[in-house]
């Protein structure tokens, strides 16, 4: 057999990527070692992880890099990946919202400035509605940008709301629900078919058999 190789990002999203892989038989024991490795054989030998930052993971399977990945939609979105999207797994759920100091207007600005780590999501959301907005991209707390003058508001990821709470900000618009998805590799789906279809049924059927326990069924 093919190894197939899967691309998971660090991060918050990895370890229930890995959870997952686990409960359809894919084990990656040596990651758990805590080296500074990016890549990792399964115990099986017929699987290849490797480890890349969230943002890339669309990156690395669009160019074929990696047959398989899990990334958040929001960096899918991002980064245009041109994958196949074959399963919303249902974890690393959040929000996109416009954020900013109570009381902002949006439609009381004229000329609006947001600071962001998705400016494309940013300006695809606003250029829909007909707006055009300056954006500033930036890496990382983000909710510091309106308190200190750099933008008028933000563009980000909301889970509990606890971080713009604690910075005395609060939701201004939601724009779109984010989770994590499973993605293939367009080529891959056709040369490698026999070993990935079955990963991807097999995954299906855990994702399904979760959602009816969390609805009660
Ligand atoms: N607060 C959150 N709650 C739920 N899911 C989240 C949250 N923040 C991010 N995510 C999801 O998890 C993915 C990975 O997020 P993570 O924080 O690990 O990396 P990142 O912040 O995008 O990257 P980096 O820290 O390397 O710049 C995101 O792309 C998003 O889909
Ligand atoms: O609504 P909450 O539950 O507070 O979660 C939202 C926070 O989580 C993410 O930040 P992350 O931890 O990835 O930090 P960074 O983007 O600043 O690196 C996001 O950018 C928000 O800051």
């Amino acid at each position: 057999m093919e190894t197939i190789k899967i691309a998971l990002a660090k991060g918050r999203l990895a370890d229930l990527s890995l959870e997952l892989l686990e409960q359809i038989g894919i084990s990656f024991s040596s990651y758990y070692e805590k080296t500074r490795k990016l890549t990792f054989i399964s115990d099986d030998g017929h699987y290849e992880l490797i480890l890349v930052k969230a943002m890339d993971v669309g990156t690395y399977v669009e160019n074929g890099a990696a047959d398989i990945g899990v990334a958040g939609k929001d960096t899918l979105l991002e980064a245009g990946a041109d994958v196949f999207e074959v399963i919303d797994l249902g974890f690393g759920r959040c929000e996109f919202a416009v954020a900013g100091e109570p009381g902002t207007e949006l439609s009381a600005q004229q000329s609006l400035t947001i600071g962001t780590k998705y400016p494309k999501i940013t300006n695809d959301y606003f250029q829909a509605q007909g707006r055009q907005v300056e954006t500033i991209k930036l890496n990382g707390s983000v909710e510091l940008a309106p308190l200190v003058g750099l933008s008028d508001v933000i563009v980000d990821i909301v889970e509990t709301g606890s971080t713009l709470k604690e910075n005395n900000l609060e939701v201004i618009e939601t724009m779109l629900s984010i989770s994590a998805r499973l993605v293939v590799n367009k080529a891959s789906f056709k040369t490698k078919g026999t070993a990935i279809r079955p990963v991807i049924d097999q995954v299906k059927s855990i994702v399904d058999e979760k959602g009816r326990v969390t609805n009660g069924n």
